[in-house]
């Protein structure tokens, strides 16, 4: 019997990098996978790779900082999937900025994504499980920029930080009805959103494009960037019966490279 037998789990930002290989590692756990994003395209060949390898999934589009759709993702996913266990908040975006130059409208678009997609997502998830009457684990993004604030990256680690607090206190709200709430914190993922970081901290500080990628890699003890799948080996076990213990934590999966 495979791991997540008989689970329906829920990735958001799961049509490329870090979802996609958690969506992709929960459905080889045996889980039925809810496929969501913000962006048609990815989600569909995600879909599609998980049902070609024999297991069940559907897609959804959804903004998670809208909290509507959050809630429409959960409803859709236990209707289409006939059960609803597992809630992976992973969908987040970068801002790459100067303390000095953040905006109020990067600020805002910033926090609306990160901070109040997960709290969503929290939420309508212990909802859902707590209608079902049923035990059910939360999991959310949050980064090593989440135990330390990075020089350009202060506002992204402040919604990082957030995320943390946020799974701490509902680890606290939801212990009672037998919903577990953790999160993970990867280093440096050789993603889209890294290609991003990378090119605004060369337009910001001159760096060649690449530099700054590579510096950050350079300080990983382990020797190399992290992959997605990486990431998406410790969400199977946050997933998963091994951590049924486990609540209210954010360790660090990241190679070496931030030590707490
Ligand atoms: N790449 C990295 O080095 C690290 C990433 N993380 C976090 O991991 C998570 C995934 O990151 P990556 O895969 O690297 O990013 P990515 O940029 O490659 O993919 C993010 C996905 O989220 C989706 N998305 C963005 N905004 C959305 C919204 N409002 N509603 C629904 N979907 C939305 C995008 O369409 C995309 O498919 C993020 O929360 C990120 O902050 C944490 C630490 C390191
Ligand atoms: C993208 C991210 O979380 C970092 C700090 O690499």
């Amino acid at each position: 019997m495979k791991n997540l037998e008989n689970k329906v789990a829920l990735v958001t930002g799961a049509g490329q990098g870090i979802g996609r290989a958690i969506a992709l590692r929960l459905a080889n756990d045996g889980a039925r996978v809810a496929v969501v994003d913000l962006k048609e395209e990815g989600m569909q060949a995600v879909a599609d790779e998980i049902k070609a390898a024999g297991s069940q999934a559907v897609t959804f589009k959804a903004d998670v900082s809208d909290r509507d759709n959050v809630f429409a993702a959960v409803e859709y996913a236990e209707k289409e999937l006939g059960s609803f266990d597992i809630m992976v908040n992973n969908a987040g975006i970068a801002s790459i900025q100067a303390i000095a130059d953040i905006t109020p409208e990067e600020f805002d678009k910033t926090m609306r994504v990160n901070v109040q997609g997960v709290l969503w997502g929290i939420q309508a998830a212990a909802q859902k499980f707590k209608q079902r009457g049923q035990k059910g684990k939360i999991i959310s993004a949050s980064s090593i920029a989440g135990h330390e604030g990075f020089a350009l990256l202060g506002l992204y680690s402040a919604t990082k930080f957030a995320v943390r607090a946020l799974t701490q206190a509902a680890a606290k709200e939801f212990a009672s009805d037998g919903i577990t709430v953790n999160a993970y914190c990867p280093g440096v993922v050789g993603t889209d959103m890294w290609v991003e970081i990378d090119k605004r901290m060369a337009e910001i500080t001159g760096a060649p494009i690449g530099e700054t990628y590579k510096k950050y890699v350079e300080g990983i003890a382990l020797g190399r960037a992290e992959t997605p799948e990486d990431v998406a080996a410790f969400v199977s076990f946050l997933a998963g019966p091994d951590s049924d213990y486990m609540t209210g934590q954010a360790p660090l999966i990241d190679g070496g490279l931030v030590y707490r």
